[in-house]
């Protein structure tokens, strides 16, 4: 689950790992290694819904997501304070959270 230290995406590893997630959506931050998306849904039961599955996968991997929730619309930042930046872990979890989200919609 967290194996040994997080260290920072290189070049290499963005161009290899970014792609995917920008294709659905996710954007990197201005100013600050990280990356963010917004989701909508249908209402807040489907919403919270999305967030309750996440934070019991983000404590799992104790990696955890900065959120901000109103109504139906959920945005999501990712980052690794133990790197100060992006890590795998941030994929991984973007990943899961894609799921949960396609799951939902
Ligand atoms: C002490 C604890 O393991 C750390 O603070 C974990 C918890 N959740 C975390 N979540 C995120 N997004 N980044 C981290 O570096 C992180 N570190």
């Amino acid at each position: 689950m967290l194996a040994g230290k997080a260290h920072r995406l290189s070049a290499e590893e963005r161009e290899q790992l970014l792609p995917n997630l920008r294709a659905v959506g996710w954007n990197e931050v201005d100013g600050r290694d990280a990356i963010f998306k917004e989701f909508h849904f249908k209402d807040f039961n489907r919403a919270f819904g999305f967030m309750t599955r996440v934070a019991l996968q983000a404590e799992k991997l104790d990696h955890h997501p900065e959120w901000f929730n109103v109504y139906n619309k959920v945005h999501i930042t990712l980052s690794t304070h133990e790197c100060a930046g992006l890590s795998e872990r941030d994929i991984n979890l973007a990943t899961f959270i894609e799921q949960v989200a396609a799951s939902l919609s």
